[in-house]
């Protein structure tokens, strides 16, 4: 097949339009129009552009004038995804490099294709790139980037951006747009089956070599209808497990049932309700592209947020002992106390973000402070082992060995030996987020930056509780404010991406959370730019 532009016309963008795309390390957009008040951002053009943009960029950095570089792209569940897939695969035409798609894939194993040796699937890809919003509502799209080396960070992302850019402003050049993109190639392999693979055989190894590992666990998988349904028939089927009562497994790009989001409630409920209904041993539940994941043992308890990062502290503290396990900032006081004082290892409560946590446990590593896991209450888990990847399939990966391997010891079936492992953490009886959003046209920004106003309100906040005997900032603290106080805590900071300042509360009554409400609202009240109603429905619920 031979790449060709799209005959589109090309809507007139500049630069500070392709920089809005950006979200943090991620491209973001709108791709569906419908939406009120949501105009289409990523027309097939721009989505050209930045393909063409990003394999310029690979050429450069893989320093690759004279080899003719491939690029993988895969896609998650959303309707706009073949239009994409398209505009991308005829981007990277133009840049001349040659695309292998993959069809519906996982993020974890965009990045995989590009450690993959295995010349029958075109692999090892030299970038790849996934077409995802991730857990964003149906109209939504964007792309991740991976080279062997990672995912891409912010600088690259930008870089990128820049790059699209300056190709889109030749792209109105109608003969400059026919004669490009004439000598790549585009064609398909399964990928999912080499990366499903290796699901499966990391799980026999762990149990000794057993083909069917799993046998007489019933396990059920909720996909949210995003990508994640293969898990159910691709890697339990195979190692044994019964997967009836799975639900939401057919890719559905409207997403009927529920968001595909282990941070999500409703998500939640329902796979703890399958899981119930269907008297299974575990539940297991992913985000739309698989890089977040959570689960449900056979009573209806959940395995998500501090509960997640216990159970992975627990199974990678017994493989390494001592070691440190770094996760975002608002994870709780008593997951610390878990895992110094009952698993021996250390934790670093570092920044919100993915890619912070993963980056963050890189660095310590090579400052040789050894570390296995980064891990998010959202769900996003990386380990050492497994490049740093951070994959939600891997995580389940890591529980369903423990399963297997306390069967093939004889220690029976269910999911007692999961719950038996985060036995000990304490757990916060309110634990709540608010998100406290910045009017960005507010005179009192003074047409300046939100960020720079979020700043005034945290000096502000921190300020004024160093007057308050009841209160304890926190003396390590990685981003905004953290204080203790009334029998729990709380963290004030700026989103990573939106105009928001989420305030997260953990306490042992209502009560005391309103306590530390109350100290919040009353810091922040002369700043009439920010949205403090959440805040004011909490300090007079009581
Ligand atoms: O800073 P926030 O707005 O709460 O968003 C923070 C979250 O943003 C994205 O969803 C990233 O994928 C997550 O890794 C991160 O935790």
């Amino acid at each position: 097949m031979e790449a060709a532009l799209s005959s589109a016309t090309v809507p007139s963008l500049d630069r500070t339009d392709f920089l809005k795309l950006q979200n943090g390390s991620d491209i973001r957009g709108v791709a569906v129009s419908g939406v009120e008040g949501e105009p289409i951002s990523l027309p097939e053009p721009v989505t050209e552009a930045i393909a063409a943009a990003f394999g310029q960029w690979l050429i450069h950095k893989k320093k690759a004038e004279s080899r003719k570089l491939r690029v993988s792209v895969g896609h998650d569940s959303r309707i706009s995804a073949q239009t994409l897939l398209e505009a991308v695969s005829r981007g990277l035409g133009v840049s001349g490099l040659d695309v292998v798609q993959f069809g519906l894939a996982s993020t974890p194993a965009m990045f995989n294709s590009t450690l993959t040796e295995d010349e029958s699937f075109l692999c090892p890809a030299d970038g790849a790139i996934m077409i995802t919003a991730s857990h964003l509502p149906y109209n939504r799209n964007g792309f991740k980037f991976f080279t062997s080396d990672g995912g891409l960070g912010k600088v690259d992302i930008k870089d990128i951006l820049e790059r699209a850019a300056d190709i889109y402003k030749n792209f109105s050049d109608e003969r400059l747009r026919k004669s490009q993109g004439e000598n790549s190639s585009i064609k398909k392999v399964d990928y999912m089956a080499v990366y499903t693979d290796g699901l499966v055989k990391a799980v026999r190894r762990a149990a000794g070599d057993l083909e069917k590992p799993l046998e007489g666990f019933h396990i059920v998988v909720d996909a949210g209808n995003g990508a994640g349904g293969f898990f159910a028939a691709k890697v339990l089927e195979p190692l044994g497990a019964i997967t009836s009562g799975s639900q939401f497994l057919e890719p559905d790009g409207m997403f009927p049932n529920h968001i595909p989001n282990p941070e999500d409630k409703s998500a939640m409920e329902a796979i703890t309700k399958a899981v119930l209904d269907n008297k299974a041993d575990l539940g297991i539940i992913f985000d739309t592209d698989v890089d977040r994941s959570a689960a449900v043992d056979s009573t209806g308890r959940e395995f998500n947020r501090n509960r997640l990062i216990a159970l992975l502290s627990a199974i990678v503290l017994e493989e390494h002992p001592g070691t440190t396990i770094v996760t975002d900032s608002v994870t709780s006081d008593g997951l610390t106390l878990f895992i110094e004082k009952k698993l021996g290892g250390k934790h670093l409560r570092f920044k919100r973000g993915y890619k912070n946590v993963i980056d963050e446990a890189i660095r310590l590593n090579s400052t040789g402070e050894e570390t296995h896991l980064a891990i998010e209450t959202s769900g996003h888990g990386a380990l050492k082992e497994n490049h740093w990847l951070d994959d939600g399939a891997y995580l389940m990966v890591k529980i369903l060995n423990k399963l297997a391997s306390a069967r093939a010891a004889g220690k029976g079936t269910g999911s007692k030996v999961l719950t038996d492992l985060v036995d000990g953490l304490e757990e916060p009886k309110v634990a709540l987020e608010l998100r406290l959003k910045i009017d960005k046209n507010h005179p009192d920004l003074g047409g300046k930056d939100f960020r720079e106003y979020g700043e005034k309100v945290l000096q502000h906040v921190s300020n004024s509780i160093e007057t308050n005997p009841d209160l304890k900032t926190a003396p390590v603290n990685f981003e905004g404010i953290r204080v203790s106080g009334f029998g729990g805590w709380f963290l004030l900071r700026l989103s990573l991406h939106d105009p928001v300042l989420p305030l997260n509360i953990e306490a042992q009554s209502e009560d005391d959370a309103v306590k530390l409400g109350l100290v919040v609202a009353s810091a922040v009240k002369h700043f009439n730019a920010l949205d403090t109603s959440a805040l004011s429905k909490l300090t007079h619920s009581s």
